[in-house]
């Protein structure tokens, strides 16, 4: 990757107020900074908007007011290669529905923050959450389920090498200020072949709740995996509900699996009762709410979980699913920002 990039040093000193970026800039405009640099930027971690298993997460200010977050992994050689990982994975990609990387903080040892763009209506999870002052609107849960099916057509079938994100959940997908979405977090992505290899020669991925039975019997990443947690996304959306259920821990495609079965028996004529049974409540009221656009959505959950996985759908098949059988989605054009 060094050879990725060029370092080519800057002075911002049009003022004395803006912090003094020092690092390097690559070719494609990806900035290097410095460590003083990350702490400048983020008013020494003053703000923190998210944290994972992995990274502490801070909103950074860059020069004219424009927000960015710094993705911060400090503390271990685990969680440097994890960032390093990451890091090589959102240099090689570009998609309007994929978290853009603006610039990094590399030590090589132990400590890395990557520069990310900005996503201020947090993730999906949160915004799906029944404290959420907002209701997400139907017609914005079946687009967010287009693109989010977008990206990952994207590193599935577009890229050379191809990438398994190895982690799709609702919190890594992140929403912008038109509820857009983006998909982040490619610290568990798999490239090319190293998605096969076993469980005992390198560390589990996944979530609960999202895993792949599959997945966990063999180890083996593959981008059926993904689909199944594209499969369990699509379930929250049209439910509202969590992938395990905080107060009884439950799983929500252990609680959908009648549906789910149905829907797999008799498609589209499934009962609209037991559909709107499973209906996030919410959306009641709702005028752009199409009981049909439902059980599309739920069909294609129901083919993303099926086992064996070869069975479930390709990215793209979904995407050509959604496009062709949710007219809400023509004001939405194929692999462009909306
Ligand atoms: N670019 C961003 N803009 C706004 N919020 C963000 C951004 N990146 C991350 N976040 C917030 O931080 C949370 C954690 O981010 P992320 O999943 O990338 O961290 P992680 O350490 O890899 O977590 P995990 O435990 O899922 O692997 C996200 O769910 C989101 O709420």
């Amino acid at each position: 990757m060094s050879c990725f990039l060029t370092c080519v040093r800057f002075d911002d000193s049009t003022t004395d107020k803006k912090p003094k970026i020092t690092g390097s800039v690559s070719v494609s405009g990806i900035t290097c900074y410095t460590w003083g640099d990350v702490e400048s930027l983020t008013s020494n971690f003053s703000r923190l908007i998210g944290s994972g298993g992995y990274s502490s997460i801070y909103l950074a200010r860059l020069s004219g007011a424009k927000k960015a977050a710094f993705k911060v992994h400090v503390g271990s050689h685990r969680l440097y290669q994890v960032f390093r990982s990451e890091l090589e994975i959102l240099l090689r990609l570009q998609h309007p529905h994929i978290v853009k990387l603006l610039g990094y903080f590399d030590d090589s040892e132990e400590t890395g923050a990557l520069l990310l763009e900005y996503l201020p209506q947090g993730n999906l999870q949160e915004k799906l959450n029944h404290n959420s002052k907002q209701v997400l609107p139907w017609r914005n849960r079946t687009a967010i389920a287009f693109q989010v099916a977008q990206a990952m057509e994207h590193i599935h079938e577009k890229c050379s090498p191809q990438i398994v994100h190895g982690d799709i959940k609702s919190s890594n997908i992140l929403l912008d200020k038109n509820l857009n979405c983006k998909l982040c977090d490619f610290g568990s992505a798999r490239v090319g072949f190293s998605s096969m290899v076993q469980p005992s020669t390198t560390m589990m991925i996944g979530s609960p709740g999202y895993t792949d039975p599959h997945y966990l019997r063999t180890g083996i990443a593959s981008k059926k995996m993904d689909m199944y947690g594209f499969g369990v996304v699509v379930l929250e959306l049209v439910s509202g509900k969590e992938a395990v259920s905080a107060e009884k821990g439950e799983m929500l495609v252990h609680t959908a699996a009648p549906l789910i079965h149905d829907i797999c028996d008799l498609g589209a004529n499934i009962a609209e009762e037991k559909v709107r049974q499973f209906l996030d409540p919410r959306l009641s009221k709702d005028s752009s709410l199409d009981i049909e656009e439902v059980k599309t959505m739920l069909g294609v959950a129901a083919f993303c979980l099926r086992s064996p996985p070869s069975l479930r759908p390709s990215a793209s098949q979904v995407v050509q699913t959604l496009v062709q059988k949710i007219p809400s989605l023509s004001f939405l054009s194929c692999g462009k920002e909306a």
